[in-house]
Parts: C-alpha cells; sequence; structure tokens
C-alpha cells in the first residue's frame, strides 16, 4: 500500500526545502525526499562555502594591496583557518541533521533516499511507495559533468563537491573550464599560492557573458599569476600516483591537483520522468509559469533551464508553493534574472547580453563605462578594474540586459535588475541622482554614452 501525503517533494535543494517547510507550516501533509543532504548542492558544495574561500582569498588580497596604498603589509595564507569554518559554519561537517530536524518541526515527514517518479501522483523511493493527492514537486539539481576525456575517468580528480572539502591549499592544480565554478576557485586558490592553469575549451572564459566581461578576467587573472588557456580542450589526462598530467593543444600540463569544472548534467531517465511523458533526453524540463510540467506535477530549481542559481531556485520555490497551496500568485518571469560571479572583479549580469538581444531581433544600442576612469573607481586604485554595459531596446527605451563588473559589481547590479526588471524608461533613469563618489555613478555615465 502506498503511504499517502498532500504533498511530495523530491530533492530537497534550497528551493525544495523552503517549499516543503512552506507547505508543511501551512499544515498540508508533506513527505520530503532527499538522497544526500538537505540543503541541496548551495550550503555543502556550492554557494556558501565556496563564497567563504572567495571571502579568505580576497582578504589576502587586499593585505597585498597595502603597500600601493597604506604602507607595508605582510599576509601569510593558511588554508586551513576557511577550511575548518567550512567544516563549523557552512556545511556541520557535510551533517544536514539541523536542517532536517528544521524540516520535521514544521510538520514535514522526511525520507532519506532515492525517488523515482512512476506517475503523475506516484513515487517510488527505494521499494517504498508513495502517492500525492495535491501535487509532486521535482527540485532535484544538477551533477559535476565530466567530460569522456582518455585517462580521466579512476584517477582522483576532483570536481565542486571534493575541492570544498579540501583541507590544504595544493602546490599546484590544473583547472578544467573556464566558466564560473572554475574561476571562482583559481582565483581563490591562487590567492593561497597554488599554481594555476586554466583550460578551457572555448575561445573566451566565461563564455555567456559579454566579452568584455571575459576579456577583463583575462586581463585580470594572468595578472595574478594564473596561467589562462582559451581554446584549449583536453586530449588525454593520466595520474601516476602523485601528479596529474594533461595534454592539450600540444602541450603538456602538470600538477598536483586537476579540477573538473566543465558544466552540469541530469539524469531525467533516472529520474523516471518519461512516466509523465518528458523528454528524458533534454537538458531541463519544460514548466509553465506557474512551475507545472503537467497538472499536478511541479519542477523548480537547475533543472528548468532558467538559470542554475539558488535565487531561481528559491523565486521558484515560493511561486510554486502558493500554487500548490491554490493562492493567487503572478507567473514566473525571467526577463531580469541576474548572476554574479564572484571572482575579483565580480561580473555581474542581467537580462540580455547584447548578442541575446540582437538574437531577438531587438533595435539594440549599447554602451559602456570605464571603472577606473569613474572618481570611485581612480579613487580606489588598487584593485579597481571593471565597467558597466548597457543593451537597450532602443525601440522601447527600455534596458534589456546590463552587465556590472568592479570592486562591488555584484552589489551595484542590483539597481540594474530593477531597470530591467520595471523596464523603468531610460529617460527616467538618466533624471535620478547617484551619490557620489560611489561605483554606482558609473551606471550614470553608461546612460549618458546611449544614443
Ligand atoms: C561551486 C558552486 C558554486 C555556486 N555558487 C553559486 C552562487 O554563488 N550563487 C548562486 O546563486 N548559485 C551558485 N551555485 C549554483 C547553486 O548551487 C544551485 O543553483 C542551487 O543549489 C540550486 O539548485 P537546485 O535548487 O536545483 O537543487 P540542488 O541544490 O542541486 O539540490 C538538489 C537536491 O536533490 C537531491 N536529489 C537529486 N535527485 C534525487 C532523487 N532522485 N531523490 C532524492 N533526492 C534527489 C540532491 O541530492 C540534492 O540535494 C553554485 C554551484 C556550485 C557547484
Ligand atoms: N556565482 C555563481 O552564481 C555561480 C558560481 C558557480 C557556479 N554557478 C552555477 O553553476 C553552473 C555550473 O558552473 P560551471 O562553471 O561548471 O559551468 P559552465 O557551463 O558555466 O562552464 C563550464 C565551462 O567549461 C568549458 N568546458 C566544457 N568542456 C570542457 C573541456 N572538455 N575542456 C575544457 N573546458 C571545457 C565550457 O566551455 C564552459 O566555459 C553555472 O552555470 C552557474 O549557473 C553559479
Amino acid at each position: 500500500m502506498a503511504e499517502q501525503a498532500d504533498v511530495i517533494v523530491i530533492g530537497m535543494g534550497p528551493g525544495g526545502e523552503a517549499a516543503a517547510a512552506r507547505l508543511a507550516r501551512s499544515g498540508a501533509s508533506v513527505v520530503g525526499i532527499e538522497k544526500n543532504l538537505v540543503g541541496g548542492e548551495c550550503p555543502y558544495y556550492g554557494c556558501i562555502p565556496s563564497k567563504m574561500m572567495i571571502r579568505a582569498a580576497d582578504s589576502l588580497a587586499e593585505a597585498r594591496r597595502v603597500p600601493e596604498l597604506a604602507g607595508t603589509s605582510q599576509a601569510v595564507p593558511d588554508f586551513a583557518t576557511v577550511a575548518q569554518r567550512i567544516r563549523d559554519e557552512a556545511t556541520d561537517d557535510w551533517d544536514d541533521t539541523v536542517a532536517v530536524e528544521r524540516f520535521e518541526k514544521a510538520g514535514g515527514r522526511f525520507v532519506r533516499g532515492t525517488a523515482r517518479i512512476t506517475g503523475p501522483k506516484t513515487v517510488s523511493v527505494d521499494g517504498q511507495d508513495f502517492e500525492a493527492s495535491r501535487a509532486i514537486l521535482l527540485n532535484t539539481g544538477t551533477d559535476p559533468a565530466v567530460p569522456p576525456i582518455p585517462g580521466l575517468a579512476g584517477t582522483p580528480y576532483w570536481t565542486n563537491r571534493e575541492v570544498i572539502a579540501a583541507k590544504d591549499a595544493p602546490e599546484s592544480l590544473i583547472v578544467l573550464g573556464g566558466g564560473p565554478i572554475g574561476l571562482e576557485l583559481a582565483q581563490a586558490f591562487a590567492r593561497f599560492g597554488t599554481r594555476i592553469e586554466v583550460l578551457e575549451a572555448l575561445d573566451t572564459l566565461l563564455p555567456l557573458e559579454e566579452p568584455e566581461a571575459s576579456r577583463l578576467v583575462e586581463d585580470v587573472l594572468p595578472a595574478e599569476g594564473i596561467g589562462i588557456h582559451t581554446g584549449t580542450r583536453a586530449e588525454s589526462i593520466e595520474h601516476d600516483g602523485t601528479a596529474f598530467t594533461v595534454r592539450a593543444g600540444g602541450r603538456t600540463y602538470t600538477a598536483e591537483r586537476l579540477l573538473v569544472a566543465t558544466g552540469r548534467r541530469v539524469d531525467f531517465d533516472a529520474l523516471g520522468l518519461a512516466s509523465i511523458g518528458v523528454d528524458t533526453g533534454a537538458r531541463s524540463v519544460p514548466t509553465d509559469e506557474h512551475l507545472r510540467i503537467i497538472d499536478g506535477v511541479y519542477a523548480i530549481g537547475d533543472i528548468t533551464g532558467h538559470g542554475a542559481f539558488t535565487h531561481v531556485s528559491m523565486y521558484q520555490a515560493g511561486i510554486a508553493a502558493s500554487h500548490i497551496l491554490g493562492e493567487e500568485t503572478a507567473g514566473a518571469e525571467y526577463h531580469a534574472v541576474p548572476r554574479v560571479t564572484f571572482t575579483d572583479p565580480e561580473v555581474g549580469a542581467v537580462g540580455l547580453t547584447e548578442r541575446q538581444a540582437r538574437e531577438k531581433d531587438l533595435e539594440v544600442a549599447t554602451a559602456t563605462a570605464q571603472i577606473p576612469s569613474s572618481a570611485r573607481g581612480w579613487i580606489h586604485k588598487a584593485g579597481n578594474q571593471g565597467l558597466i554595459k548597457l543593451v537597450a531596446d532602443a525601440e522601447r527605451g527600455i534596458l534589456v540586459g546590463a552587465t556590472s563588473a568592479g570592486p562591488t559589481g555584484g552589489e551595484v547590479l542590483s539597481m540594474l535588475t530593477l531597470a530591467v526588471h520595471e523596464r523603468t524608461p531610460i529617460r527616467r533613469l538618466r533624471e535620478m541622482i547617484y551619490a557620489y563618489p560611489t561605483f554606482h555613478r558609473a551606471v550614470e555615465d553608461a546612460l549618458g554614452r546611449l544614443p
């Protein structure tokens, strides 16, 4: 006999955990199923511990900027401090007891196991059956994608899951992939003294972002001693028991450690999505504005393909939970999804890039302003690289996208996110007052350069 519940939540990433708790608190009977750790990738292997490493590494970089600005300094890196912080404060040593108890206190029933959807209302967890009267909510996230490079399988390579648990900064590290994971961690470890080589298959770093942002990180990272090799696809990999050797583009790279950060994968087959008519070969599941795949089955988070970010997962969780509860709720909108890569300078962006806007046949106008030439950037001096790029739909007189890269690029992005989200007329953005001398005054400068 299948165990009955109002709602079954499969996968408790950030959004699944939030939605499950809210639904349980509202009085619904909720079964939450998680095969690993409640909270998902973000707190245990992703955002939070990686940002703790970055915070620690950035403090070293700031200390090294003292001679240019304020005298002398000596920073002696010790990775043990942040490794311990990740254990004590971020991951509880990869133990989710507190999160499970929080869910149970909210009234939920927690089941540890691997769930498979068997029909529009039914779920099987390692042989135990469950039936949902109201909804099934999927929040199963992604796993690291490991390319089939000859020699790689079977070696002790790292993905984001192992690198986050490192107790020491290795002497040397090869990073496969110049996306957000690869670059954030490459810079963080470099600042702790690790010799880094980044191998990116495409011709630019951060290939999904504006070329100006890519060029910025391609300038900044080598200046810190990081080896950047774009257009470089690994052809073979060996591990001799102590070191990795990667062959690519006629060259050989050797390092103590190898980090594979080449994107993410999903296994919709294993999740049983064929049983509700989903094409299991697709990279994401199609959902309507209230996150339904079909009536009664919802999906949120990375698997929906609207940006693999915690804030998207949480945003969708709110909408899906409200809809399941029968509350009046606005549908999801994705025209102003913000994203920040936490390199130093941070690379923030929202909405469309120039290329995406042109592909949509918009009447595109763009403008850029350089942070070092703004008053605040000039004052800031050491570590002041950055830019604002605006992408406007000239016909409608609004911004449809923007990039904010700089020392606080992710924070400056907030005003641009609001402008794109609200479709604020450019005329009104030009009429407002920008505090002097802030980094965000560069937005005013860029607005003045739009035709
Ligand atoms: C190194 C790194 C850094 C990142 N930094 C940031 C950042 O700074 N900002 C940001 O917004 N995002 C960041 N992300 C992305 C972020 O972690 C994810 O977008 C976020 O976790 C949301 O994912 P999700 O909600 O889809 O689920 P996930 O967090 O992926 O969780 C899904 C859960 O489902 C479980 N599960 C899967 N299948 C089953 C099954 N069949 N049965 C039971 N349970 C199952 C998994 O065990 C997992 O716990 C980062 C990611 C990485 C890897
Ligand atoms: N700050 C943040 O918000 C943050 C940080 C980290 C990750 N994330 C999320 O996690 C997702 C995954 O991050 P990611 O960096 O792994 O993925 P990604 O897909 O963004 O980047 C992977 C990179 O690896 C390259 N690549 C693929 N195969 C390769 C190969 N064989 N050799 C060399 N390079 C190869 C790709 O061209 C790409 O540039 C991101 O899309 C992002 O949404 C977010």
